[in-house]
């Protein structure tokens, strides 16, 4: 990449006493760690950089949807959900301006800031992501119901009615410290470190405007088959993903995923909203768990990921078919066929986790973090409804952590994240 000013900044060609005018702090370290780099980008009014399109495993940060929705599922996600502290909308309109820069960077596999020899003040990177590539990163934001609450900010005409806690759902067992928050960044990669580190240096360049409030790694592992990635495995062993929205097909994902005008707030317009919901799946159960039972639970056979009764993943579930006994292949009460029976469709795009013991029961703490994007959320809580107390997969699973977000649409070179919400205003 060519030097820029921003990188000239960055790089040492500001004194001292240069950074206490603009900043209006005592010592340099404590104004990067008060204001944030990216709040130090903001006065000086640079401008983002561009996609590097020379730079390996790449994803770009540009265009007209977010990124780590419509993008090939990585193998890692990094995913924290935050609660703001700014104190005034404009505040709050400067904290997602700063990150856009830093987001850009962070996807084109570059350190947030270039590395100096001044021993006297912090590393402008945190550094854990050097010498590895962009590794596909991607990074979402998105804006929590709770966000629109805050009086300070003056935004609770600007929420979409749709944008509001998820009703609670038979069996649900939901906890405070997984669920909700402000904002959120989803940060895939191919690289666990790389969506840590990204993660990781938004929330350093944030320091003082957010604090954390929940957050979940998550893992997906592809088999190989003719240089092909296979539908990757939950920790139930069964294929999970394989039937979900053609992210290639624009109608599919007008469709079901990205909000079209008058479909929402102006706002959220090329948008789309997430769920995410912290799943503990019970692996102790389900391994003292006959392999008839797993397979009646989903409606599909463990190995081949056929639907019950056929052989090819990708068959069709053929609710129709009936047993000789007259009764349904596809069991009433299995996790497929509920699915199916809702009528409503959602992208997922979930994860695995493996977060240590539950103290109380000596457990793994396993499961599933759920994620699906669709344009409206009644979409998700269609199916979640139609599973109610009925789906079998419930003697295994217990709903941890829940939220929802609104993801912005995608951002045009010259314009920042979110920007179409503060342009409403
Ligand atoms: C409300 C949405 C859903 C939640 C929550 C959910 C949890 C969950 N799912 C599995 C495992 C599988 N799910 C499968 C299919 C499937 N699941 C949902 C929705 C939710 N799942 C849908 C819409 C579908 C597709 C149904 C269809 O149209 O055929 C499958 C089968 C294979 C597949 O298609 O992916 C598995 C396996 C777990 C373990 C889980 C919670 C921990
Ligand atoms: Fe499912």
């Amino acid at each position: 990449m060519t030097e820029s000013k921003e990188e000239k900044f960055y790089d040492k060609k500001i004194s001292r006493r240069q950074m206490l005018k603009y900043t209006g702090a005592g010592a340099a370290g404590i104004a990067i760690g008060a204001s944030g780099l990216g709040g130090i980008l903001n006065v000086f009014g640079m401008t983002a950089p561009d996609d590097d399109e020379s730079a390996v495993n790449k994803v770009n940060f540009y265009g007209a949807h977010q990124s780590g929705i419509a993008n090939e599922v990585p193998t890692h996600v990094y995913f924290a959900s935050l609660n703001v502290t700014v104190k005034s909308l404009k505040e709050l309109q400067n904290l997602f301006k700063a990150w856009t820069p830093l987001t850009v960077r962070l996807m084109n596999g570059e350190p947030i800031g270039e590395a100096s020899s001044n021993g006297f003040v912090p590393a402008k990177d945190t550094g854990e992501s050097k010498g590895l590539d962009a590794s596909n990163l991607t990074i979402t934001f998105g804006v929590g119901p709770s966000l629109f609450e805050k009086p300070e900010l003056g935004l609770a005409h600007k929420r979409p009615s749709e944008l509001k806690q998820l009703p609670h759902f038979p069996k649900d067992q939901l906890e405070t410290a997984y669920s909700d928050g402000d904002i959120c960044i989803q940060a895939c990669a191919d690289d666990p470190q790389v969506a840590f580190h990204a993660v990781r240096n938004l929330i350093r360049a944030a320091s003082g405007k957010v604090t954390m409030k929940w957050s979940q790694a998550g893992f997906n592992s592809y088999p190989m088959k003719k240089n092909k990635k296979q539908t990757p495995r939950n920790l139930f062993a069964f294929k999970d993903g394989t039937v979900n929205i053609n992210t290639k097909s624009k109608t599919d994902m007008n469709e079901t995923v990205w909000v079209q005008p008058g479909e929402s707030a102006s706002w959220m317009t090329g948008g789309s909203y997430l769920v995410t919901r912290r799943i503990q799946m019970h692996l102790e159960t389900w391994d003292r768990t006959a392999l008839g039972e797993q397979e009646a639970t989903f409606g599909r056979h463990r190995d081949s990921g056929a639907p019950l009764g056929l052989h090819h993943e990708m068959d069709d579930l053929g609710l129709d078919r009936k047993e000789s006994s007259g009764e349904m292949t596809i069991p009433a009460d299995s996790h497929g066929r509920l699915a199916r029976e809702s009528g409503e469709r959602i992208l997922r795009r979930s994860f695995s986790y493996s977060s240590g013991v539950i103290d109380s029961t000596g457990t793994f703490d396993a499961g599933l973090l759920f994620i699906s994007f669709q344009k409206h959320p009644k979409q998700f809580i269609k199916i979640q409804n139609s599973f109610g107390r009925v789906d079998k997969l419930n003697e295994y699973i217990t709903h941890r952590g829940s939220a929802l977000f609104a993801c912005f649409p995608g951002v045009q070179k010259g314009s920042y994240i979110g920007e179409a919400l503060f342009k409403s205003l």
